[in-house]
């Protein structure tokens, strides 16, 4: 059974179209809402728990209708909110303590799901200590151990990696993965940022302006590609002008060789020219896709690439064709970076992008 079944959701505000005729369905997991900011991630996010009456369509979370179940949807739904009211004065014990008892935990029980719930998200030792003090990275995990002390079913996480430098980011990233593979709770987690969730989700839905782009498995953004990344100890280039004149299409990019597979006459070709130039292969796989070049900029992305040889980019010089197998990725061609930021900031997918 879906934890979340959305038909038809529109949300208008005065002059402003949140949602647009949302049909979705989200299976237990870790799930990623992606969108660039004002996509209405936090306006479903607001519906879903019953706080904010949607002005057309219906939706279901665990089975419970928003409309009219908001009181049950929310003792069994964890929210860490996109933006912090934590007050400064007090400590997370004091506060989680009575985000619990809020819940209708005992206070005995309070106190002791507010101490495990700490340690879980790493503060157990600083629990003590006013939130006032505390840095964003220990300000977020406080919001998120107040999502979780109630022991929902489900926490929906509200943009939780924001403001956080990238090792906050990742250890924010590798809790939420715990949440959801560890104590078995279904999330749903928001980001503008479309290469950090591909880490920690199943299955990523993508809204652009209130609509709904696209709602897959992770596996099924990350295909694998017609290019084949070759790497070999030394001669990169020997092996690129080797392949050029015999016809295949095949460019630099870092220390690799990306190849067009043209079929199986490809794979041989590359270990014939290994062999016979006497060269130590140390990869040849069929490269996947990653999320955001699914989203990458039409002109660059349309650009042809620049081949081996004669004309080609000099050796070791920055090449076409996106990033690195298994790195973090670059700018998007033609948008400004975000530096220290894993992944690209959600674009509208341009007119020719596939969808
Ligand atoms: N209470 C409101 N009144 C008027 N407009 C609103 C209200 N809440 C949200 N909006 C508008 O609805 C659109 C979606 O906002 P929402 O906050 O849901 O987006 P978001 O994807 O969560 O982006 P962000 O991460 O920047 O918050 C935006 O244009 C926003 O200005």
């Amino acid at each position: 059974m879906p934890i979340i079944a959305i038909q038809g959701l529109t949300m208008r505000f005065s002059g402003v179209t949140a949602l647009n005729d949302l049909t979705l369905s989200v299976e237990p997991g870790v799930v990623g809402l992606v969108g660039a900011n004002g996509a209405g991630k936090s306006t479903l996010i607001k519906i879903l728990l019953g706080l904010l009456p949607p002005s057309a369509g219906t939706a279901t979370v665990l089975g419970l209708d928003i409309a009219r179940d908001g009181l049950r949807i929310r003792e069994r739904v964890g929210f860490m909110p996109e933006y912090e009211a934590l007050p400064p004065d007090i400590s997370a014990t004091e506060l989680v303590v009575h985000m619990a008892r809020m819940c209708g935990l005992p206070p005995t029980a309070a106190r002791e799901r507010a101490a495990d719930t700490l340690r879980h998200v790493g503060l157990y030792e600083e629990r003590y200590r006013p939130i006032g003090g505390y840095s964003t990275g220990m300000r977020q995990r406080v919001k998120l151990a107040q999502a979780l002390v109630h022991d929902p079913q489900l926490v929906f996480l509200d943009e939780p990696t924001n403001g956080l430098d990238p090792a906050g980011r990742d250890e924010m990233l590798e809790l939420i993965h715990r949440v959801g593979s560890e104590f078995g709770i279904s999330v749903l987690v928001t980001s503008h940022l479309l290469g950090e969730l591909e880490r920690v989700c199943d299955h990523v839905v993508i809204i652009d302006g209130g609509r709904l782009l696209r709602s897959q498995a992770v596996e099924a953004y990350t295909e694998a590609s017609g290019v084949l990344t070759v790497e070999v100890d030394e001669g990169r280039d020997l092996l690129g002008h080797r392949l050029y004149d015999q016809g295949v299409a095949v460019r630099p990019e870092g220390r690799f060789l990306l190849i067009d597979i043209a079929g199986e006459s490809t794979y041989d070709q590359v270990r014939d020219g290994v062999a016979e130039l006497g060269l130590r292969l140390i990869r040849m796989e069929q490269r996947r896709h990653r999320i955001e070049e699914v989203f990458a900029a039409e002109p660059a992305a349309a650009a042809p690439p620049s081949p081996v040889g004669p004309g080609g980019p000099a050796p070791g010089a920055p090449a076409p064709g996106g990033p690195a197998p298994g790195g973090q990725g670059g700018p998007v061609p033609g948008t400004p970076g975000q530096p220290g930021q894993p992944g690209q900031p959600v674009q509208p997918p341009s007119q020719g992008a596939p969808r």
